[in-house]
């Protein structure tokens, strides 16, 4: 099975080459100012112009406008544009349609009742993204570092690719793997040593854990 692996909230350039050297596939920039993790459009196109060649960009955002993500494609030039707000299907077609760019949409889970979109989604989407769902009072919609049920994934096929986030680490993705097969995986917070502070070494040992276990799977 060839995992790939995503390292999001990378906003120096230290945390994106340990990303790149760790042998990630997917770098994700926030564009979300209430995050610890936001690269503003000045930092995001010098770190994706850092990344381009050597790892994929993802630019995250949430409920972003047009206007906003004109200038993030303008400015970073992202590989994929990771919606991770309450964007509707509707939402989603019309951003892949004026932006020309693949759509990777985050869909909240926390109960069997959220997968209910998925159809909705998937129809519309390149990508799926499954992340736990925030608290109410939470101030951003992800990056949390909390983990759902990873059994309320299993036997699932959206019939596209998506990844698996959520409170992933270096100790917990084997596990998480085994449960859901998931063909791709997203870690943010599970890769730093306080929020926004990414940590080279964990990033590394995230990225040999979620390998190795990948290899010991059974082939689908
Ligand atoms: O990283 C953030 O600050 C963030 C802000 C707003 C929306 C999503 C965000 N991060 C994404 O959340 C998931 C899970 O992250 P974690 O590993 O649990 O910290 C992941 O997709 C991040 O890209």
């Amino acid at each position: 099975m060839t995992l790939e692996i995503k390292i999001c909230g990378l906003s120096t350039a230290v945390g994106l080459d340990a990303a790149i050297t760790a042998g990630a596939d997917l770098a994700g920039l926030v564009v979300f100012p209430p995050s610890p993790r936001h690269v503003d459009l000045a930092a995001g196109r010098a770190l994706a112009a850092r990344a381009r060649g050597r790892i994929a960009i993802v630019a995250l955002t949430v409920d972003a406008d047009d206007a906003l993500l004109g200038d993030i494609v303008a400015e970073i030039v992202p590989d994929i544009l990771q919606l991770h707000g309450r964007e509707s299907p509707a939402r989603v077609a019309a951003v892949r349609a004026r932006f020309g760019r693949p759509v990777m949409k985050a869909l909240p889970v926390a109960t069997a009742a959220d997968l209910a979109v998925v159809p909705a989604y998937a129809a519309v989407a390149d990508r799926l993204l499954f992340d736990a769902k925030a608290p109410k009072d939470a101030t951003r919609p992800g990056g949390l570092g909390q983990p759902f049920d990873w059994h309320l994934l299993e036997r699932l096929d959206p019939g596209l690719a998506f990844m698996l986030s959520g409170g992933l680490d270096a100790a917990n993705v084997a596990e998480a793997l085994r449960i859901t097969a998931a063909p791709a995986v997203d870690v943010s917070s599970g890769v730093e040593q306080a929020p926004g502070d990414k940590n080279p070494d964990k990033i590394a040992a995230f990225v040999r854990a979620a390998r190795e276990a990948a290899a010991a799977l059974p082939l689908p």
